[in-house]
């Protein structure tokens, strides 16, 4: 069949005029060579598997959809344990199976929990249990009524001295468990965050673990009463997850079942409490935060990666003499919607690298009793969670408008892509603690404190408050220091300005809830500097490969002057820039975006998707869109029979009702 003008060796043109090594961007992107030898090897075995296929997903009923989820979880788990895989392996083979479910929750949150806040006795008995998938575990924290505020939470345990047990029970319908995932069909066991009472004292917020079903039948024990909460956004995407309901009655659990790290109830029922700080109760967030950063690259990057080499197959509009018809990648709107993106994909991959670092280095201090970092880790955590998620969410649906109408249909994988990841915006909360954090550190800078880390920035407070930047040339903004003064100076003002207003008001707490949307934009501030600081960084590194580091240079300048260029209003209101300075920027941009234009391709190239990850039919990686296209087409339930189901009843008396008046 002719396609049409789709030539599916345009990409491989494409692909020839880039500048730099490819497989040393696999390197850079992945984190080590190694790293790039893992992946490709799990990604290509997702990929050749008949069982991980996923390209008639969105067609499934609810009940497939689960059953096939079921299926997809023990088939990995199988080849998993078959295979001996590391743990590195298994969890690259569960990314590439690419189906929300109960398993993201047992090892991303249970798992974790027990790890976090269980003594050693507890992870002893618990955790080979569950590494062995004997128990499925989820977190059960939310409820009917309370998400945000957990110190809201109203399920209570209340501690039986005469039977030694924790009666848990559910006191209203708004304390019913209500969105955890895994718990609604899958999941034996949960850790249920509750109210302690014990000696008729409520002592607030604590995890305890919960055997939830039958380990013989999987029927709910008595008292216990378990569903699924519905239908999500979207077809397909978040629904093969059973996000859950749970109420007790008066359900009784072993006391050794509440997770007694950071306290303890003892035999006598008298409530102890450890040196631990109280915080580590949320540390289970601490790290699915960690996690969801650098999720939010990959999705990111699918959506880039297909977008940009669709618009390299894509023409519409040609010159004036008949001759060949544009490429979509070659308008500069385009360029400027989507290099942006491109940018931050890759800048969302090296801070999320970092995250990891500061999770891990926070948890070793954290074992040696050292909880001073504890704060700054939760505010990047936190700030850098809620950023990067919305940014995210937003960058997909903007990927599926680049697409023209081909990113509508489910076929292009953006659809699905964006409600599977949507909700990531809304799980693990939002800025408002990173705020209260900076207002910390700004009253900690007045009184001549040093501050270190994320936030040592703060401490230049005499500079940036009343710098002025020395930029007189577009050229001069490829300047790593002069977009890093900026960027610290902007931060700086903003939080600055608002602890000012703060200081003003009748009291903190009003002050912080008139101020509140002055600071989240101050706290995003702030986390813009971050990822702009660590990008940054990363040039500082020996990057191998010709021509790579000078790729992820130009990338870096893109993804701070976009920034920058988004919210001119920030710089400008906070007098760290002139409005030339500003158009100074815009300019630059533009030559930078002619500068990626050529590399384009081969930078989501580096990405090193398979066909069956990216799940798109505009993404492929040999170009071939149109017959694909056309071939998915084919695949819809509706095109099973000519003549749809329902012509009898409904069209064929319709028509032949208009029949019988056009001959009147
Ligand atoms: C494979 C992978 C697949 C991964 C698969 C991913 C799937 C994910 C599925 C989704 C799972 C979920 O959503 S699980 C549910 C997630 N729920 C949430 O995210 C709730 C969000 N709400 C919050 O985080 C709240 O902001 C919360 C922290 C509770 C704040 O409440 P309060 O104001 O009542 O605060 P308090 O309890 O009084 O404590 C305030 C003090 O604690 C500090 N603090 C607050 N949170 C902290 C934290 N996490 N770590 C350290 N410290 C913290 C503050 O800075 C304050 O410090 P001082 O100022 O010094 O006192
Ligand atoms: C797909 C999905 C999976 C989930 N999985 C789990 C899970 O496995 N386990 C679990 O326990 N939970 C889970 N959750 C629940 C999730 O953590 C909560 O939905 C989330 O924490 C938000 O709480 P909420 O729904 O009560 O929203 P609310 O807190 O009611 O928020 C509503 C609005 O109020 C705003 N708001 C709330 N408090 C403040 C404030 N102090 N200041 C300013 N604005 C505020 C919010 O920003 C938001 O705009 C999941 C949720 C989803 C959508």
């Amino acid at each position: 069949m002719a396609d049409g003008g789709g030539e599916p060796d345009q990409l491989a043109g494409e692909r020839a005029t880039a500048q730099f090594d490819v497989d040393g961007m696999k390197v850079a992107w992945a984190g080590s060579r190694h790293a790039v030898e893992v992946a490709d090897r799990m990604a290509r075995l997702v990929a050749s598997d008949p069982v991980f296929r996923k390209d008639t997903r969105t067609m499934l009923s609810r009940k497939e959809l689960f059953k096939d989820t079921l299926k997809k979880a023990a088939h990995a788990w199988k080849r998993i344990v078959e295979l001996r895989l590391t743990e590195e392996e298994a969890n690259l083979l569960r990314l590439y199976v690419d189906q929300p479910g109960y398993v993201d929750l047992h090892w991303g949150m249970f798992v974790p929990a027990i790890k976090g806040q269980g003594t050693e006795e507890q992870q002893k008995k618990w955790l080979p249990m569950a590494y062995k998938f004997q128990i499925i575990g989820c977190y059960a924290q939310t409820e009917l009524g309370h998400g945000s505020n957990v110190q809201g939470l109203e399920t209570t345990a209340t501690f039986d001295p005469s039977a030694d047990e924790f009666v848990m029970h559910s006191p209203t319908l708004t304390s019913s468990k209500w969105w955890p995932g895994g718990l609604g069909k899958a999941s034996t066991h949960a850790v249920v965050y509750a109210r302690l009472i014990t000696e008729g004292k409520d002592y607030g917020i604590h995890g305890f673990i919960v055997q939830l079903r039958s380990l013989d039948d999987h029927s709910p024990l008595p008292g216990v009463t378990l569903g699924d909460i519905g239908g999500k956004f979207g077809s397909g995407a978040y629904n093969s997850m059973d996000n859950g309901v749970l109420r007790f009655d008066h359900v009784r659990i072993p006391r050794d079942q509440m997770l007694m790290r950071l306290s303890q109830v003892t035999r006598e029922g008298k409530y102890v409490h450890s040196d631990v700080p109280k915080q580590l109760l949320y540390g289970t967030m601490v790290y699915v935060r960690q996690t969801i950063v650098a999720d939010a690259s990959k999705a990111l990057s699918r959506a880039v990666c297909i977008a940009v080499r669709y618009s390299a197959i894509r023409k519409q509009f040609g010159s004036q003499d008949g001759g060949p018809e544009t490429q979509v990648l070659n308008y500069k709107t385009q360029q400027s919607r989507l290099f942006p993106l491109l940018a931050s994909a890759y800048a969302y991959r090296f801070v999320g690298q970092w995250l990891k670092w500061l999770y891990t280095d926070v948890t070793q201090k954290l074992e040696a009793k050292d909880y001073s970092t504890l704060p700054e880790a939760h505010a990047c955590t936190a700030g850098l969670k809620s950023v990067t998620t919305s940014a995210t969410a937003d960058a997909i649906e903007e990927c599926r408008k680049l697409c023209g109408g081909h990113g509508y249909l489910n076929s292009s994988g953006l659809p699905e892509l964006f409600a599977v990841y949507v909700p990531a915006c809304t799980y693990e909360g939002d800025n408002v603690q990173v705020a209260r954090f900076l207002m910390k550190t700004v009253a900690q800078v007045a009184t001549g404190k040093q501050p270190v880390g994320t936030i040592a920035y703060m401490g230049n407070i005499q500079h940036l408050m009343q710098c002025k930047s020395a930029v007189n040339t577009a050229e001069d903004w490829l300047n790593p220091a002069a977009i890093k003064e900026v960027f610290e100076a902007r931060a700086l003002r903003m939080a600055v300005n608002c602890a000012q207003n703060i200081s003003k008001a009748p009291s903190q707490e009003e002050g912080f809830s008139e101020l509140s949307p002055d600071l989240l934009e101050a706290a995003v501030a702030h986390v813009q500097l971050i990822i702009v600081t660590k990008f940054i960084e990363k040039l500082q590194e020996d990057i191998p490969g010709p021509g790579v580091k000078e790729q992820l240079q130009k990338l870096c300048s893109i993804y701070a002057l976009h920034l920058l260029h988004k919210h001119l209003g920030d710089f400008l209101s906070t007098g760290c820039i002139t409005a030339r300075q500003g158009a100074l920027a815009n300019e630059l941009l533009g030559k930078l975006y002619a500068q990626v234009r050529p590399n384009a391709v081969a930078l989501v190239d580096a990405f090193d998707y398979t066909d069956h990850y990216l799940g798109s039919v505009l993404g492929r990686y040999d170009g071939d869109v149109y017959p694909a296209l056309y071939e998915e087409a084919w695949k819809d339930p509706l095109n099973e029979t000519v003549v749809p189901d329902g012509y009898q009843e409904h069209l064929r008396p319709l028509l032949k009702q208009q029949l019988k008046l056009s001959r009147l």
